[in-house]
């Protein structure tokens, strides 16, 4: 059969036709760029996707606004959040910014981005919308009110933003039962990963008639578990401590417990208390409320500064023996107290006060709260705020052993020190002397060379028990250990120096027994 093709036009045409039609279209699409607003871009586009779209399968849309009222909607902020890992290097607008108390720039969408994204075997597509409303005549309708938690108060923002998720119908169930819980969780790991600790510390402000706030700033203390130095044993059991606290929420609501745990640190100046909390912090990434109770005048200042602090946080009250005298329970209640603020309960901070907030019914007005108490003098302390469920851990910050002081060997001078002469000397004198890691650690730093750091510390070490002889001083003089684990130097009769027990040596003095040779077995020099 002969086919004809005379019809047909030649294809020089057909060629010609194509690209003044393609012409057509670029012209087209550069007018509607340039000549249509962004936001009308936006719709129409939306609409066009809509339409083809439809045809194929019926679409889910949920939207996500950044604000719900007047608070933040905490989807919309983890969406942000996990969105900016899912981030294209083809995708054309994103914006950068920074401020001035963060560690890192941050990066958001720029206007009309869509991101996909895979959860199982659903595909989803984020759509980033601002709008903003400021042109509007109808503004204060549109705009919304915002509550900005640091200064409270509520401002007005003229720009709404929010994502639209679209997604295959079928799969609802799906993404509200499975995709948004492991989105929140996500973004809440993220989060976690690049979030710089705080330090808040109280501040006064006249804007409130002259009360204390919350200010904050980065908590960028090096210290962490690894360059502590105390005993191996005492740090693993603190360890331990927290991850237990950390994953025992359902634990806690089982026994019908507020979700928090109290630590007492005692012991001598420079022995480590803040080091700890520092590291505590690093570890858990909690923030850290620094409360100084000398500005607290009444109970209710308590209470209002306690319930601005957020979950996930260690509140640390450092040198509680000291900071202020707490009247207490059943202390008097006319007349001034010794700070001259008035004796009637209302208007007085108490020792009552603070462990209401410790334990009483405020104390469950948050979430994985941890509360740290520091003291030089655990004796000073009334019983009340010792008990277990107050303080649950009582961490005794003692004296430098050489256990210790090993670990603080290896963190200033990263060497190995097993071969060198000089370490048993040090950790013999270590033994017996009343020496803090602070003191060693400040001869550790005296020099770039190990041998001169060696021989400093050895000197040094040699110095001070030099002058415990002279003095007669007993050493290691742990206030909690009972005589037998306390360690005297003395002087024998035959003018040998040696070291023993407390009660040894009370001993033998009474018998006139102080002979070198025959101290306790302990460290003889
Ligand atoms: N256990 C330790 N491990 C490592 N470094 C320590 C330790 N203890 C003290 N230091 C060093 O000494 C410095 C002071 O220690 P820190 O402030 O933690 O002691 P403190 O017990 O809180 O003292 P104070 O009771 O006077 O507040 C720290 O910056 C650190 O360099």
């Amino acid at each position: 059969m002969a086919v004809s093709f005379s019809g047909i036009p030649p294809t020089s045409s057909i060629f010609a036709a194509y690209a003044s039609v393609s012409a057509f279209i670029m012209l087209l699409q550069a007018m509607f760029h340039q000549l249509v607003p962004r936001q009308l871009q936006h719709y129409l586009l939306n609409k066009f996707h809509h339409l083809c779209k439809r045809r194929r399968r019926s679409y889910a849309t949920i939207v996500v606004e950044e604000r719900n009222r007047i608070s933040t909607n905490e989807v919309y902020s983890a969406a942000e959040t996990y969105l900016c890992t899912k981030i294209r290097p083809n995708i054309d607008r994103l914006k950068i910014s920074k401020c001035h108390r963060d560690a890192a720039v941050s990066i958001t969408f720029a206007q009309s981005e869509r991101i996909f994204d895979r959860f199982e075997d659903v595909d989803l597509e984020w759509i980033f919308v601002s709008e903003d409303n400021s042109s509007n005549n109808n503004t204060s309708k549109n705009a919304s009110k915002v509550f900005d938690e640091n200064t409270n108060t509520v401002f007005v923002e003229s720009n709404k933003r929010y994502f639209e998720l679209r997604f295959d119908g079928k799969h609802k169930d799906k993404v509200l039962d499975s995709y948004f819980p492991f989105l929140l969780k996500s973004a809440e790991s993220i989060e976690d990963e690049k979030r710089v600790i705080k330090l808040h510390t109280l501040a006064s402000t006249s804007a409130y008639g002259s009360m204390y706030v919350w200010d904050s700033i980065n908590l960028e203390h090096p210290s962490t578990f690894e360059t502590l130095a105390m005993e191996p044993s005492q740090k693993k059991a603190i360890i331990e401590d927290l991850d237990r606290f950390v994953r025992r929420k359902e634990f806690y609501r089982k026994v019908g417990k507020a979700w928090k745990r109290g630590y007492l640190l005692y012991g001598p100046p420079g022995t480590g208390k803040s080091s700890l909390i520092a590291a505590m912090a690093n570890y858990l990434k909690f923030d850290v409320y620094d409360l100084e109770l000398t500005n607290i005048k009444r109970d209710s200042d308590l209470r209002k500064l306690l319930l601005r602090t957020a979950n996930r946080s260690i509140l640390v009250i450092e040198d509680i023996d000291c900071t202020v005298a707490l009247p207490s329970r059943k202390g008097p209640t006319g007349g001034p107290n010794s700070h001259g603020h008035s004796q009637h309960p209302q208007n007085q901070f108490t020792l009552s006060g603070l462990l209401n907030f410790i334990d009483g019914l405020w104390s469950s007005c948050g979430d994985e709260r941890i509360i740290v108490f520091t003291t030089n003098n655990k004796d000073k302390l009334d019983p009340a705020l010792l008990r277990p469920g107050r303080m649950d851990m009582h961490i005794h910050m003692s004296y430098l052993t050489p256990e210790a002081f090993k670990l603080l060997a290896a963190t200033y001078l990263t060497v190995d020190l097993h071969q060198d002469q000089r370490l048993s000397e040090i950790e013999d004198l270590i033994k017996i002397l009343k020496i803090t890691p602070a003191e060693v650690a400040e001869e550790l730093m005296k020099s770039d060379d190990v041998d001169t750091l060696l021989d400093g510390v050895l000197d040094f070490l040699k110095r001070k028990y030099e002058n415990a002889l002279v003095n007669d001083k007993e050493v290691d003089n742990d206030e909690d250990g009972d005589e037998e684990d306390r360690k005297v130097i003395s002087k024998g009769t035959d003018g040998g120096v040696f070291s023993t027990c407390a009660k040894c040596a009370k001993r033998r003095t009474r018998r006139g027994l102080m002979e070198s040779g025959r101290s306790c077995g302990m460290v003889t020099m």
